[in-house]
C-alpha cells in the first residue's frame, strides 16, 4: 500500500490519510485501533471493494487499485478472499452450508475447483460436517463464523481479510474460531489479515499495525510495541503520553548517541526542561 487516502462524496471525513504499509506473503497482521480510525476502510480496499481515492495497492505485481471491475471480480473470486463484519454478511441465509460453500466457488477456475479440497472435507475441517445440509438461518453465531471462514478459504487465496471475525462469539467459539484461522492460514500458506478490537485476539498474531486517525499510529513485533515514522516524518505519541504531551506542545529533537533520539520540552511550562 502507497500513500492511501480515502475520502467519501458528500461527506467531510477523510477515512485514511496516508497509508503506507508492505505486507509479506504468508504474513499474519492484526489491525487494532480506536472506532472510526479506518481499520474497516483500510480491509475493504485490500479486498479490491472499494477503491482508494489516492494512492496505489499493489498484490504481488499487480496494483489492483487500477484495475476495472472485470478484473477486480476475478481477483475477489480467486485471490482474496473478504469476510465482512458478522458472519451473514457472508452467507446466503436460505441455503445450506454446502451450497453456501458451493456459491463461492462459482469463480473458480474448472481446474483449480477439481483440485481444491472436497466441500465434505472442508465442513469437516470446520467442524460442521453434521450440519452439512442444514440451513444457515438455523444455524449458532459461532456455526455461521465457521462456515464464512470455510468459504472464504474454499477458493485457496493468497490473502485472507477478515473483519472482527470473532466479535459477539463466546469465548469457547472464538478460540476455535482464531485457531481455524491460524491453523487454515499454515495449511494453506494463506496470508492473513484481521481487524479486531479484542486484545487477546491480537496477541495471538506475530504482527500488529494500530491505526490511529487514518494513518499507521503503532506496530508490534513479536510482543514488542513500536511507533512509526510515517511519511513526511509524522510520528503518533503512544495514547498515554497524549494527555500530558498535547497537540502543539513545542518540543525539542535532539540525537543522543547513533541509536537515540531524545524529545524534549524545555521551558516555560510545568515540568520545565524535563526529559
Ligand atoms: N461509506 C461511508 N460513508 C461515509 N463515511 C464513511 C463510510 N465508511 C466509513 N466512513 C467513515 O470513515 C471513518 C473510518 O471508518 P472505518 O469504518 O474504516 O473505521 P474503523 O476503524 O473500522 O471503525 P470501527 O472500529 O468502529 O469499525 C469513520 O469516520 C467513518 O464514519
Amino acid at each position: 500500500m502507497v500513500h492511501l487516502y480515502r475520502t467519501f462524496e458528500g461527506h467531510d471525513v477523510v477515512a485514511l490519510r496516508g497509508v503506507d504499509l508492505t505486507i509479506l506473503p504468508g504474513e499474519r497482521i492484526a489491525f487494532l485501533g480506536p472506532s472510526g480510525s479506518g481499520k474497516s476502510t483500510l480491509l475493504t480496499l485490500l479486498g479490491g471493494i472499494q477503491k482508494p481515492s489516492a494512492g496505489r495497492i499493489f498484490l504481488g505485481e499487480e496494483e489492483i487499485s487500477r484495475m476495472g471491475e472485470r478484473y477486480l471480480s476475478r481477483v475477489r473470486a480467486r485471490r482474496v478472499s473478504t469476510m465482512l463484519q458478522g458472519a451473514t454478511r457472508n452467507l446466503l441465509p436460505y441455503a445450506t452450508a454446502r451450497q453456501n460453500i458451493g456459491f463461492s466457488r462459482l469463480g473458480m477456475e474448472p481446474s483449480l475447483r477439481r483440485e481444491a479440497m472436497a466441500d465434505r472435507d472442508l465442513l469437516s475441517r470446520v467442524g460442521l460436517e453434521a450440519q452439512a445440509d442444514q440451513i444457515v438461518s438455523t444455524m449458532s453465531g459461532g456455526q455461521r463464523q465457521r462456515l464464512a471462514l470455510a468459504c472464504a478459504v474454499a477458493t485457496g487465496p493468497q490473502l485472507l481479510l477478515a473483519d472482527e471475525p470473532t466479535s459477539q462469539l463466546s469465548h469457547e467459539d472464538r478460540d476455535h474460531v482464531l485457531e481455524l484461522i491460524h491453523g487454515l492460514g499454515d495449511e494453506l500458506g494463506t496470508t492473513v489479515v484481521v481487524v479486531t478490537h479484542q486484545p487477546e485476539v491480537a496477541e495471538t498474531f506475530p504482527r500488529t499495525v494500530t491505526m490511529k486517525g487514518g494513518r499507521v499510529g503503532a506496530e508490534g513485533r513479536d510482543g514488542s510495541e513500536y511507533v512509526v515514522i510515517g511519511a513526511e516524518g509524522v510520528l503518533h505519541l503512544p495514547s498515554h503520553y497524549v494527555a500530558e504531551w498535547p497537540q502543539g506542545t513545542l518540543v525539542r529533537i535532539e540525537p543522543e548517541g547513533f541509536e537515540r533520539l531524545v524529545l524534549s520540552r524545555p521551558g516555560g511550562t510545568e515540568g520545565a526542561g524535563d526529559r
